[in-house]
């Protein structure tokens, strides 16, 4: 045996390759190390050393290494490698995604210290010209803070560099070295003590220094957040790293906020809009053993960390922690299984849990706290159906829901009107002639967005001029049909013409920092109404919102996708919950077509944990997730026939006893961006027996033949099945 090593690529390969370690360089697994494959310079990972090479085969040499330690620790890239192995992708790919893109690329695993910034003492925002609006903010926000403030700290606010930049020049701030953490003490004084039932539920978190998952049920406006700080501040160890995922951060400023008041800088963020920069201070941070408490989304669960004290995942049930496309993997599953490797307490905390993690509660894997009082004097709000088949609407709005609004709005309190669909409309039809405006990529309509005159899709990135006319017939009857948020606003701004109307969704909050000044003005309690998508469901706390309404909640009552009555409760839970979280009452009114649905009358009267029982029972006559194991081959191509005929092929490869395979079918949408999309659903009652079967057939795949331009994906434990 040689001085060998065995590397992995950044490629979609699944084998690794072999290297001699040339005499006096030794490395070690986890370093980057440069290689020369083919023709090309490439980072490579070292994943073993002292391997025997296949037969007869002379090995090149190794490069020199990028640095003299390992970039990736050990348990992290053996919860990579776990993950390859689980969602049958390839190794190398999976293991990189644990870099940030800076060292992928083989740059320095360095960087000169972050700069922090302090307005001066003498600074004062009235001096600066109205023009500098936004500088007067930050420099305003600068005095409010205790100390010197990391400038990603600044940025994550959604302020600028130039903004920092502009006042700098003007003498108003200095620049510092960042000083370690110190949390605001005035605010840890006045901190809130835990309600009885918050007292209750915290006594059946898990104890720190092992590994337990719990369960944390607590319903909307219960106060989760507070018992995740009250449990960092008691177990986490000063030296201590821990985890928070949570579904969108850029949604909910304040959260991050609360924690910061907790813990000061040791709060880092981790999530998509950080620039590489950012990412590798943060991730070097991590590696290197800062005590940070990160507050991430679902890829922060692959951070280095080093010495990992507790994880918590909030709102758990979201779709969100699990990743959409390439590495499919569960932000939240890996977290669970992050917690084992590292001997640590994992809390998943909701207030409407996943069938699958309640499941895991009821057969004692998972343990369950319950938290079902709100906090102070607030009460659940109370819901109600509106049939609006035959009633006349206003823009998709019934005359008593109006009224609703109108009276809230009287009262001073604010309202939240939840619409499923953003743009102004979701189709565009002529009613002389009856010719409905499809995307020529997609099997889809494209949506009517007013605020620009476009009509777009929504699965590709197809756009164009909305014609004034129809372009079948050239009649002047071309209407939009349909609600979306941009439509339900206009009715609203037209019909309570005094009231601030605030639009929330993908397209109002594309800027960085943009949620933030909308909801500045819901916070500030004057009376408004908020149209939005389910943007608006995720975590926020408007103590003034006393009514919800849901326009249409029938999207999801007829689906063929078996998840989609488990995601619509979830997200009329989650929506409602943003009402009467404070001290006015709250109400919810439900707008459908559909008021004698079993599902929306047991939205109304019982508890969430019922409905799931309900749902689970379901799935488990059925034969369906959590009670199979799941797992979905999708292939695409520019044939159906050609996605069809390989899916058939691997049908075949696969067969066995025990082994359920369903399709091969098109997908609901079967033509996306010109891609004709088809699906095999594999379903097996023991998930060992189904992970060896998707491993071999990868293999077999990887291997076999299939027509020029056809790609598959493998998606265990999917969460779309259409
Ligand atoms: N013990 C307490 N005393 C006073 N106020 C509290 C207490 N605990 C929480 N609160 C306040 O109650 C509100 C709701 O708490 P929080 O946002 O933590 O609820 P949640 O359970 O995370 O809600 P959701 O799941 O609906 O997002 C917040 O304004 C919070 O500051
Ligand atoms: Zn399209």
């Amino acid at each position: 045996m040689t001085d060998t090593a065995r590397i992995v690529l950044s490629r979609p390969l699944r084998q690794a390759f072999d290297y001699r370690i040339p005499d006096g360089q030794t490395v070690m697994p986890g370093q980057r190390v440069r290689v020369r494959f083919g023709r090309q310079q490439l980072v490579g990972l070292v994943i073993a050393t002292g391997v025997t090479p296949p037969e007869g085969l002379s090995l090149r040499p190794l490069g020199p290494p990028l640095e003299d330690w390992a970039a990736l620790p050990d348990d992290t890239r053996e919860l990579m490698s776990w993950a390859a192995r689980y969602y049958q992708h390839p190794l190398g790919e999976c293991l990189f995604m644990a870099l940030p893109p800076a060292l992928r690329r083989g740059q320095p695993a360095s960087l000169p210290t972050e700069t922090g910034w302090r307005a001066r003492p003498d600074a004062d925002p009235d001096t600066l010209p109205p023009q500098a609006r936004k500088q007067k903010m930050l420099l305003s926000w600068l005095k409010q803070q205790p100390d010197i403030t990391r400038e990603s700290t600044i940025r994550a606010e959604g302020f600028s560099l130039a903004q920092i930049r502009g006042l700098h020049q003007r003498g108003l701030i200095d620049t510092a070295t960042p000083k370690p953490p110190t949390p605001d003490q005035a605010y840890l004084d006045s901190l809130p003590q835990l309600t009885p039932a918050q007292q209750a539920a915290y006594r059946q978190l898990p104890s720190p220094g092992a590994f337990t998952t719990t369960l944390l049920y607590g319903i909307t406006g219960s106060g989760k957040t507070e018992l995740y700080l009250h449990y960092l501040q008691e177990h986490l160890g000063a030296d201590q790293q821990a985890l928070i995922l949570v579904p969108e951060i850029n949604l909910t400023p304040q959260t991050v906020r609360r924690f910061r008041r907790y813990f000061g800088e040791r709060i880092q963020v981790w999530h998509s809009a950080l620039n590489d920069t950012e990412r590798l201070r943060t991730w070097l941070s991590i590696r290197r053993g800062d005590p940070a408490i990160v507050i991430g989304t679902r890829s922060a669960v692959t951070l280095p960390f080093a010495d990992i004290g507790a994880i918590v995942v909030d709102e758990e049930h979201d779709s969100s922690f699990k990743q959409g496309e390439g590495f499919r993997y569960s932000g939240r599953d890996l977290a669970v299984v992050r917690g084992q490797m590292n001997d640590c307490p994992v809390i998943l905390g909701s207030a409407t849990p996943s069938t699958e993690s309640f499941h895991n509660a009821r057969t004692g894997k998972y343990r369950l706290a319950r938290l079902e009082e709100r906090v102070g004097d607030a009460r659940p709000p109370e819901m109600t159906l509106l049939d609006i088949r035959s009633r006349p609407l206003e823009g998709g709005l019934a005359r008593p829901t109006l009224q609703a609004i109108g009276e809230r709005i009287e009262r001073g309190e604010q309202v939240l009107v939840f619409v499923n669909r953003r743009g102004y409309a979701p189709v565009m039809m002529c009613f002389d002639c009856g010719h409905m405006m499809d995307c020529p990529h997609c099997d889809a309509r494209l949506t009517y967005h007013r605020r620009d005159r476009a009509l777009r899709c929504h699965h590709c990135d197809h756009q164009r001029a909305a014609p004034a006319t129809c372009p079948e017939c050239d009649s002047e009857a071309f209407q939009p049909v349909g609600q979306g948020t941009e439509r339900t606003e206009d009715i609203l701004e037209a019909q309570f013409p005094e009231t601030p109307v605030i639009r929330i969704d993908r397209d109002s909050t594309r800027r960085r920092g943009r949620i933030d000044q909308l909801l500045a003005t819901v916070n500030d309690g004057t009376p408004c109404i908020l149209v939005g998508t389910q943007m608006l469901a995720k975590g926020h706390d408007f103590p003034n919102v006393s009514l919800v309404v849901a326009v249409n909640a029938d999207g999801g009552l007829f689906s063929v996708d078996f998840r989609a009555p488990e995601t619509l409760i979830q997200t009329l839970l989650q929506v409602s919950g943003r009402a009467g979280r404070h001290r006015i009452p709250g109400r919810v009114l439900i707008q459908t077509c559909h008021s004698d649905h079993p599902l929306l009358q047991q939205l109304c009267e019982a508890d969430y944990p019922d409905i799931v029982d309900h749902l689970l029972s379901e799935r488990e006559a059925l034969g369906l997730p959590p009670f199979r194991a799941m797992a979905i081959l999708r292939a695409e191509s520019r044939d159906m026939a050609d996605s069809l005929a390989f899916l058939d092929g691997a049908r075949q490869m696969a067969a066995r006893d025990g082994l359920a395979i369903w399709g091969p079918l098109p997908a609901i949408i079967a033509r996306r961006a010109d891609r004709h999309r088809a699906q095999l659903v594999f379903v097996d009652e023991r998930r060992s027996r189904l992970q060896h079967t998707l491993a071999q057939l990868c293999g077999a795949l990887d291997q076999g033949d299939k027509p020029a331009g056809l790609r598959w994906q493998i998606d265990v434990d999917p969460i779309e099945t259409g």
